[in-house]
């Protein structure tokens, strides 16, 4: 490994992890990046914690700092006796335990020029399964993620315009461009994609990610229009009677406002059907229809404690059911575009299947429904992979959710999830066993289920609302005080890794490259000023 550039010393007072350091004071530094201690060739890695500028002139209280006020030239003269003091954590020793003593250099991180450096700087033999994520700040040094540890789930938690998606772009760039024996495979993928983001990468931009899988299609809720799309439909036979239920019932009256009179009787009048007849039943007019007078027969019965008026109302819910739901989404079919079997053959081909629930993707389809989507695509998960795994085969699938609150909203979120919340639970509880990886995005973490939270082990942390910095420290488990601090003011394009799935095993502070075909994305800010002046 070559030697970065000595840029500081470090000073006395230091205990065994934590040390006090002079830098340069025209040195860009940040808060979270990685320098080196040369301590006669002994070698520690440390993060800075905290830096302040010092100069020696300067005494708040001094008659210097009236006239700074008033001549601008001062700052020059006083900028000569200016330094920097960092403080710095020791995240790792090279073949050595001793604390680095006062005079030891601070050195940038080195180049690294091949693989063997790289290793060497990770102190690991081999990058089979590793995956270069971003420089980590301040070098060309990249990050490198264990791909073994992704079914530990990933979270990605970042205030509007920080960088999510531009960022979960980028991740699954990588997800599917990884390099195992001189082979580039891909990780089989669904993303839940809330606003269209990732959609060009089944059309236009298919190349970025085409090159380890076999398979990539879109998912719509309309007709469909381009080459991959594919309109998608789902087989109610997967849900309970009470579940089908409740999901009427909220069609029409919103979540948990509706009657529990109505709710009740139409689980029973569900209950005496099998499931496997749900689809005719909710999902042709003529089912539907059917259903209607099973609900008013058993009304006109007196022993059946129902009146008129609750079936009435029932068949209203069910109507407009049918409206949205049967005839306009064509959502429901036994022989539904989206089973077990589209499950093999994503895992078969390395796929990717993305479900688009932008306005484009599916005009005018609500939150609730959107549920009822994702927990149908969750348990067919959890059906397929559990039955492969007892069957003897290991499967690994993603499934990525981005508004994550939406599907597994905490007490705080004014959203009621009962047809996801489980199923998810049981992916982020169980999915280890099984292989597979939640992928949860999130602008607002402190509103996603704080048990699932607890699930995630590897973060990716943007700029954060400050709200949401003590749910951050939480669930992270250790997110050292002053990163978190600096969680409100990350510039967009910088991120924090901390987690099982960085190699670097301590939270780091990571850029993330822009590449302008995998920013072009609807997510992707116009520039308002051109287009105002372009008409
Ligand atoms: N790594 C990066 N380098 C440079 N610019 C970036 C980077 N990532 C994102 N940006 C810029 O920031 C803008 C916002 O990014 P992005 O759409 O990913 O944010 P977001 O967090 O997903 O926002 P929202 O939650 O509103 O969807 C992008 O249009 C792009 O211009």
């Amino acid at each position: 490994m070559e030697e970065g550039e000595i840029i500081g010393v470090v000073l006395q007072k230091s205990e065994s992890n934590e040390l006090q350091g002079l830098i340069k004071p025209d040195e860009e530094i940040s808060v979270g990046q990685l320098l080196l201690i040369d301590d006669s060739k002994k070698l520690s890695l440390v993060r800075i914690e905290n830096f302040e500028f010092l100069n020696e002139f300067f005494d708040e209280k001094g008659e210097i700092a009236k006239s700074m006020l008033k001549e601008p030239l001062i700052y020059e003269i006083l900028d000569m006796n200016t330094i920097i003091k960092a403080s710095l954590h020791i995240i790792r020793r090279y073949n050595h335990n001793t604390t680095p003593k006062p005079g030891s250099f601070i050195r940038k991180l080195p180049e690294i020029n091949d693989e063997k450096d790289l290793l060497s700087f990770y102190g690991i033999k081999s990058k089979e399964a590793l995956i270069e994520y971003g420089t980590l700040v301040g070098s060309d040094i990249p990050l490198l993620l264990d791909l073994n540890a992704i079914t530990m789930h990933m979270g990605i938690f970042g205030e509007t315009g920080s960088g999510k998606s531009y960022n979960m772009r980028y991740i699954i760039h990588k997800l599917s461009n990884i390099k195992i024996r001189d082979k580039i495979i891909a990780l089989p993928m669904i993303v839940i994609d809330a606003n269209g983001d990732y959609t060009d990468l089944a059309s236009i931009n298919i190349d970025l990610i085409s090159k380890g899988r076999g398979w990539i299609k879109r998912y719509v809720l309309k007709d469909p229009k381009e080459q991959n799309d594919i309109r998608l439909s789902i087989d109610l036979s997967v849900f309970t009677p009470r579940e089908l239920a409740e999901f009427i019932m909220s069609l029409k009256y919103g979540e948990s406002s509706y009657n529990m009179l109505q709710l009740n009787f139409l689980e029973q009048v569900l209950a005496t059907h099998e499931n496997n007849e749900y689809n005719f039943l909710l999902g042709t007019n003529t089912g539907i229809d059917t259903l209607k007078n099973e609900i008013l027969t058993m009304a006109q019965n007196k022993d059946s404690g129902i009146s008129v008026s609750t079936a009435r109302g029932i068949i209203s819910s069910l109507e407009i059911f049918r409206n949205k739901v049967v005839n306009r989404l064509q959502l429901v079919s036994s022989s539904s575009s989206f089973s077990e079997s589209t499950l093999e053959i994503i895992w078969r081909n390395k796929g990717l299947a993305i479900i688009d629930f932008s306005a484009e993707g599916s005009p005018g389809v609500d939150i609730i429904t959107k549920q009822l989507i994702v927990s149908y695509i969750a348990r067919l998960v959890f059906n397929y992979l559990t039955k492969s795994k007892y069957n003897g085969y290991q499967r690994f699938m993603a499934l990525l959710i981005e508004e994550a609150q939406n599907y597994i909203p905490s007490n705080d979120y004014p959203i009621n999830a009962n047809l996801t919340k489980d199923i998810l639970v049981t992916l982020a509880t169980q999915g280890r066993k099984f292989g597979v990886s939640l992928i949860l995005v999130s602008q607002r973490p402190a509103f996603v289920d704080k048990y699932v939270l607890s699930m995630i082990n590897t973060f990716f942390f943007h700029r954060i609302y400050h709200e949401d910095v003590k749910y951050v420290m939480s669930a992270s488990g250790g997110l050292p005080e002053s990163l978190a601090k600096n969680l409100t003011s990350l510039d967009t394009g910088y991120v924090i890794v901390s987690g099982l799935m960085s190699v670097m095993k301590s939270p780091t502070l990571v850029k993330i490259p822009w590449d302008s075909k995998l920013g072009s994305y609807a997510g992707y800010v116009e520039r308002i000023d051109m287009a105002l002046s372009e008409g």
